[in-house]
């Protein structure tokens, strides 16, 4: 392995092997130099969470970085929680390379004057800063510090003031000692005058190309030592932009995702810790396999969920019939919810008369009307149009009043506001109501539900929706869909805005999300920006999308930057091919992938009856665990427990996706469960193995309307080998 060998054969600037030992030997030295830093700082923030209070050594540059001497009651309240926060990072922060790259701006020259404030500086970079003291100058910079930018963007052609690029080679999953320092490769950008772009001085790295090679076991890694320029810019992109980035498979797009979470956080600390940020991804399994990537890169208090854990708790007692579930997840619902709710607002049928001691004030029935016909126009919250009516009436009182008696004082105005006949009023105009008795009631009256969807829903839609066995007495005793929830949530959000709000939110796998679900992720990040991660290619739900525009105008964020990304980090060129000759079948525009990593074996494994396929998936299982990295066993979903059980029956136990490190083993299993997973084609989604065993992949075409949708899934999940198992012919569309 190249990373191992310090004489390896680095690309361009490499130095003969004398010279590099000397260069290993000083780099070692300032390893031991960064590590003790790291030792010192992490005890003294130990120590200060201890005493609960004191100046913060910010690990951060930003503008956390000065957050400092706790004065008031709310800054100590938030200082200690920093603290906290902190202290748990230090415990949770794995070991690892103190630095990945280091950077030497040019002192002369023209690129020396491009250098700016850093000609002639030396700057290492690194997943945090290191420092051997807050105020000394930095050992380490944070990788999301701004002159770390040229570490991913400076190329020959624009060096940015940057003479030379050194990146480091590590013993894969060291603690980062300076024994682990294996290898290191210079890269002279401002001298070399001509040729070559970023990509092409990355791809020329022997290191980068040694990172991207590297065999898959366990959950995904992060990727700040090896980020590829148009990965960087997108990562880098400000608090206030929302970004769509519509990625092949395996171009990273979950990456910079977690990334740009990662920077922004960093960068602004203050405007994205205070919303809170999230991130959403299609299933646990998948939230499993991307949750060690935002605690390496020090951020460990993001929430990272599904869209269904932000749902209203109620337990899910019942079950649709498909075509109930593709209704309710349609964008028509929020109109039909929308005229449900407000079809409860009568317009005042008489005038209001509200005693005042011995006298009573009268409302004509057209001013009561004139108010809640302009509240509804003003279209605010439900509850914020029930308030506002009220403080409009109270509003007219007081004219009256004022009239006759001068200005009343603010008591005076209370208690009108409090008055039972008001109160009354306001309950026959415009009642108070609850999410589940708004749905219930649609759901189980057809002339509600009529009401509401003329115009918008079919009739059979409506039948489709209608509780006919279950309808409940009252909403308190209704039985709850999945789908239900949704509509449950949209009424809430109908009624009041929903408190949890997030400053930033990253969707992974957006493509699969219906209108009502993107609805859900609009109504919390109202006031923050979005990263929308997604391939329309990949989109496998019955609503999934089909372009991008319509997509964010759900989410709440049509005008976000789109941009495509193609160049592949996982699936090797043999295996795009493949994969590429489905994407004309699948309904969707979207620009083909081109794998920056040459090579990939496919082989196709012939089986002659269909009885005998788990057998030969074992016998190929076992041939794969004979090599490097994981194995996944791709399938149609419904044969995935059949073959799980084959699979252990033949002394090859698996595990389900995220259970690996825990999957139970007896005796002498140890390493098979552990690298081994069935996964449906569904599941398999955001999710890449070292070895691919595909299984009767007609099955998969065939498994619903999204069938061959699927299939491009599950073909893009090798990282280095692919074996396609069946005794099924191919499907046509993936025949060469
Ligand atoms: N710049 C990079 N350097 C090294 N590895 C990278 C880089 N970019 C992406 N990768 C690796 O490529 C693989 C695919 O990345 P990722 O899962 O983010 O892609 P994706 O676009 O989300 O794929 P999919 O659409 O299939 O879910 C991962 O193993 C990731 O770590």
């Amino acid at each position: 392995m190249p990373g191992e060998d310090p004489t390896h054969d680095a690309a361009p600037g490499a130095e003969p092997a004398a010279e590099l030992a000397t260069e290993l030997a000083t780099e070692r030295a300032y390893t031991d130099t960064c590590r003790a830093a790291l030792d010192r700082t992490d005890a003294a923030t130990r120590q200060r969470v201890r005493e609960g209070a004191g100046v913060v050594t910010g690990r951060h540059s930003g503008d956390a970085a000065e957050e400092g001497v706790a004065g008031d009651g709310a800054s100590a309240e938030a200082l200690g929680r920093y603290l906290r926060s902190r202290a748990k990072e230090v415990r949770e922060e794995p070991d690892g390379p103190p630095f990945f790259g280091r950077l030497d701006f040019r002192s002369e020259g023209p690129a020396g004057d491009e250098a700016g404030e850093h000609r002639g500086q030396r700057y290492y970079i690194g997943r945090r800063r290191v420092s051997a003291h807050p105020s000394a100058p930095p050992l380490v910079l944070d990788w999301r510090a701004p002159v770390s930018r040229a570490f991913y963007q400076a190329t020959a052609r624009a060096p940015q003031g940057v003479g030379s690029r050194r990146r480091f080679g590590w013993a894969p999953g060291g603690p980062g000692t300076a024994a682990d320092l294996t290898g290191l490769e210079d890269e002279p950008l401002a001298d070399a005058g001509a040729g070559g772009d970023g990509t092409a001085s990355a791809l020329s790295s022997g290191i980068v190309a040694e990172e991207i090679e590297r065999p898959r076991v366990g959950p995904m890694r992060d990727i700040v030592a090896t980020l590829q320029p148009e990965q960087d810019d997108l990562v880098r992109s400000g608090p206030g932009t929302s970004l769509c980035v519509q990625g092949a498979p395996g171009t990273g797009k979950t990456a910079v995702g977690l990334h740009r979470a990662a920077y922004l956080l960093y960068t602004y600390p203050r405007r994205i810790e205070r919303g809170g940020l999230l991130v959403v991804g299609p299933n646990a399994a998948f939230l499993h396999y991307i949750s060690a990537v935002l605690p390496s890169l020090g951020e460990g208090g993001v929430r990272q969920c599904t869209v269904a854990d932000l749902l209203p708790a109620h337990e899910v007692t019942a079950e649709d019939a498909p075509d109930a579930v593709e209704v309710k997840h349609d964008a028509r619902m929020a109109s039909v919810l929308h005229r449900a709710l407000y079809a409860r607002v009568r317009l005042p049928d008489g005038p209001l008369a509200v005693p005042d001691g011995s006298y009573r004030w009268r409302l004509d029935e057209e001013e009561l009307h004139a108010i809640v016909e302009e509240t509804l126009a003003q279209q605010p919250p439900y509850e914020v149009g029930r308030e506002r009516v009220r403080a409009r009436t109270v509003a007219l009182l007081r004219d009256r009043a004022e009239r006759r008696a001068g200005p009343p004082g603010g008591e005076w105005l209370r208690r009108m506001g409090r008055k039972r006949e008001l109160t009354a009023f306001l309950d026959a105009v415009w009642p108070r109501t609850r999410p589940e008795e708004v749905v219930a009631g649609l759901l189980g009256d057809p002339r509600v539900l009529a009401a509401a969807g003329e115009g918008l829903l079919e009739a059979h839609e409506q039948r489709a929706l209608l509780w006919a066995g279950r309808r409940p007495r009252t909403p308190r005793t209704a039985r709850w869909s999945r789908a239900d929830l949704l509509l449950l949530d949209e009424v809430a959000g109908l009624i009041e805005h929903p408190e949890e709000s997030f400053g930033h939110v990253v969707v992974d796998e957006a493509q699969d999300l219906s209108p009502m679900e993107c609805r859900i992720l609009a109504r919390r990040s109202r006031f923050g920006s979005l990263t929308v991660l997604g391939d329309l290619a990949q989109g496998t739900t019955a609503w999934a999308a089909r372009d991008w525009r319509s997509q964010l105008t759900h989410l709440g964020a049509p005008d976000a930057v789109l941009t495509p990304l193609t160049t592949g980090f996982r699936v090797p060129a043999a295996l795009v091919e493949v994969a590429n000759r489905l994407l004309g079948s699948l309904g969707v525009r979207v620009p083909a992938a081109r794998s920056l990593r040459p090579g990939g074996e496919l082989t196709r494994v012939p089986v002659s009856a269909p009885a005998e396929v788990p057998a030969v998936v074992a016998e190929r299982v076992r041939g794969a665990l004979e090599r490097e990295g994981s194995v996944g066993v791709i399938a149609a979903g419904a044969r995935v427990a059949a073959l799980r059980d084959a699979l252990s029956a033949a002394g090859v136990p698996s595990a389900e996706p995220g259970e690996e490190a825990s999957a139970p083993r007896a005796a002498g299993e140890e390493a098979s469960a552990a690298r081994v997973t069935v996964v449906g084609a569904e599941l398999s989604k955001g999710l890449e193995y070292d070895h691919v065993v595909l299984v009767e992949p007609a099955e998969i075409a065939r498994s619903g309307p999204r069938g061959l949708q699927r299939l491009y899934v599950a073909l893009t999940r090798a990282v280095s080998r692919l074996e396609i198992v069946g005794a099924r012919e191919l499907p046509a569309a993936v025949r060469a």
